[in-house]
């Protein structure tokens, strides 16, 4: 157990390199960019249909998700390639399960998107 005292301080700086993380994210990552815009185009029209609340729930529940995964993703990337910049067929695997999770996320922000957009653009 980590017997050292509670900072204020300390705190604060977790916060802070935290949103560092959260700058790199937009800023270098280019899928980071791309859910960026895509989270803007959904919240935008969220807006603009008038969503009820339990739909802004989900919609920004779905958001969050795609981006919570994607920065995992990219972390994890980030440090395979640290461990290992050559092939190896093990990095590929956690590489590719990394990925899978985005995919998952995105699956569901589609499927939420759907449900909640298309009935009131189309219906
Ligand atoms: N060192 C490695 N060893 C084995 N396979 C790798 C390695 N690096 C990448 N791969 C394979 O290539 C795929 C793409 O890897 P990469 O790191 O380029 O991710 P990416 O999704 O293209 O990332 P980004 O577009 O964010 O740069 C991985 O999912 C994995 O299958």
């Amino acid at each position: 157990m980590n017997n050292q005292k509670f900072s204020i301080i300390d705190r604060i700086r977790s916060f802070k390199y935290a949103f560092n993380g959260l700058k790199l994210f937009f800023i270098s990552d280019h899928n980071g960019r791309v859910h960026l815009v895509a989270a803007i185009i959904a919240i935008g029209l969220s807006f603009y249909l008038n969503i009820s609340d339990y739909e802004w729930i989900a919609i920004l529940s779905v958001i969050s998700a795609v981006f919570v995964a994607e920065i995992l993703n990219s972390a994890i990337e980030k440090l395979a390639d640290v461990v290992s910049p050559e092939y190896h067929p093990k990095i590929k695997v956690v590489k590719d399960l990394a990925a899978a999770a985005v995919l998952v996320a995105a699956f569901l922000a589609v499927a939420v998107g759907a449900i909640v957009f298309i009935p009131k653009l189309f219906l």
